[in-house]
């Protein structure tokens, strides 16, 4: 078995590290190979995906990354921007579900921006489709606008887009998801607006024929961002485009404590995934060693449970994780009074050290 290593860029390396720290404390037998990707790809190599990097991902059972980007980037020609290996990587694998799971762990009740009640036992499923949309749709650029009352002005466009296999292949996935926890799916759209979202919810609809053991409603974006910090706790699994499915999980991760908190997992057909915590590569932390390592640890625990047939070792992890949330342990981003704050790498050692004392 072989996991392809990307750290990246800003917090990536210190937080990759303390994941790969705990796949080592647990004995089994992986290869780990490291290459460069993003700003430090486009450092070393000239560009943010470099070939060896793509074939290395390519080959492995599964990729461990991190984070991409930093903001001295940003006027980089867009092929050259770190942001576009994440995404090359998303559409070379062919890796079109992206599952985010909000969880809010006991012990971070209290460290949630929303009253504790709200999110006490929170367990909801953000299935976000990852290789469609408007961050794929072509075509996109800028140029001299054709029409309209600013014909003339210089404007910029994008193209959202979806064919019907592309939402058949990920409603599948989300009410497959379903059937092993809550039994509904919220179909999340904008089809009072666009036409694109009308086929979504219709395509939605027509698949969800084959799975009457599940319920299915349909919710606009708007109204979804609003029931999430009202009534978290009435969602199961949350199905949606790659846009609406960006935000709205980042929303969600704040229901957890932080973002700090949300793993993910991106699959392809075959199973075969690429495992990065859902939050970016905070360049405003990055090199203090305080950013938080779990959702990335939790992040390697979906990698063994999805790709790696090691849900033991799966499971060994989620429960390490809580160990050390029980022992009072905390990085900055969850810390409240009375527990104990710790960094980035203490974080990683008190996981290591958890799971060294289990039964
Ligand atoms: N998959 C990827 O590689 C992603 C890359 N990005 C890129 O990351 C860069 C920064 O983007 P932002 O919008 O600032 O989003 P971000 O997710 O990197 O950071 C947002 C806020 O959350 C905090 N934060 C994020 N992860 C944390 C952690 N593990 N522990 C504690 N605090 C944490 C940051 O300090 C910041 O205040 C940009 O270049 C962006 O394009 C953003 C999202 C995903
Ligand atoms: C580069 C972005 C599309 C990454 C992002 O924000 C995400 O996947 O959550
Ligand atoms: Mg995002």
């Amino acid at each position: 078995m072989k996991i392809a290593v990307l750290p990246g860029d800003g917090i990536g390396p210190e937080i990759v590290a303390e994941a790969v720290k705990v796949l080592h404390a647990l004995d089994l037998r992986f290869e780990m190979e490291e290459a460069p990707v993003g700003g430090a790809a486009y450092e070393a190599a000239g560009h943010p995906l470099p070939e060896a990097t793509l074939e290395l991902a390519k080959e492995a059972d599964a990729v461990l990354f991190g984070a991409v980007g930093d903001w001295k980037y940003d006027t980089l020609e867009r092929r050259l921007r770190p942001e576009q290996a994440i995404l090359g990587l998303r559409k070379e694998l062919g890796l079109f579900a992206n599952f985010r799971p909000a969880i809010c762990y006991a012990e971070l009740t209290h460290a949630s921006s929303l009253k504790p009640e709200l999110v006490a036992g929170l367990d909801i499923l953000i299935i976000r489709e990852l290789t469609g949309d408007i961050y794929f749709g072509q075509p996109r650029g800028r140029r001299e606008s054709p029409d309209g009352a600013f014909r003339g002005a210089q404007e910029a466009f994008d193209t959202m887009r979806y064919s019907k296999p592309e939402i058949e292949r990920i409603a599948h996935v989300a009410f497959q998801a379903a059937r092993k926890r809550g039994k509904k799916v919220t179909s999340v759209d904008k089809a009072n607006v666009l036409e694109t979202f009308q086929f979504w919810k219709d395509v939605v609809t027509e698949v969800h024929a084959q799975y009457p053991d599940v319920e299915l409603e349909h919710m606009y974006v708007d109204n979804a961002a609003m029931q999430l910090v009202k009534a978290p706790k009435k969602f199961d699994v949350i199905v949606t485009g790659n846009m609406f499915g960006d935000i709205l999980s980042d929303e969600a991760a704040m229901l957890t404590g932080s973002i700090g908190m949300l793993p993910s997992a991106s699959l392809n057909a075959d199973n075969r995934g690429l495992y990065e915590p859902s939050h970016g590569s905070a360049p405003d932390i990055a090199g203090q060693g305080v950013a938080n390592p779990l959702a990335t640890i939790l992040s390697a625990a979906m990698m063994l449970r999805f790709s790696l047939n090691q849900a033991e070792a799966a499971d060994r992890i989620e429960s390490a994780v809580k160990s050390v949330l029980a022992q009072g342990l905390r990085t900055a981003d969850i810390y409240s009074e009375g527990t104990r704050k710790v960094g980035t790498r203490d974080m990683g050692d008190a996981v290591v050290a958890a799971l060294r004392t289990q039964g």
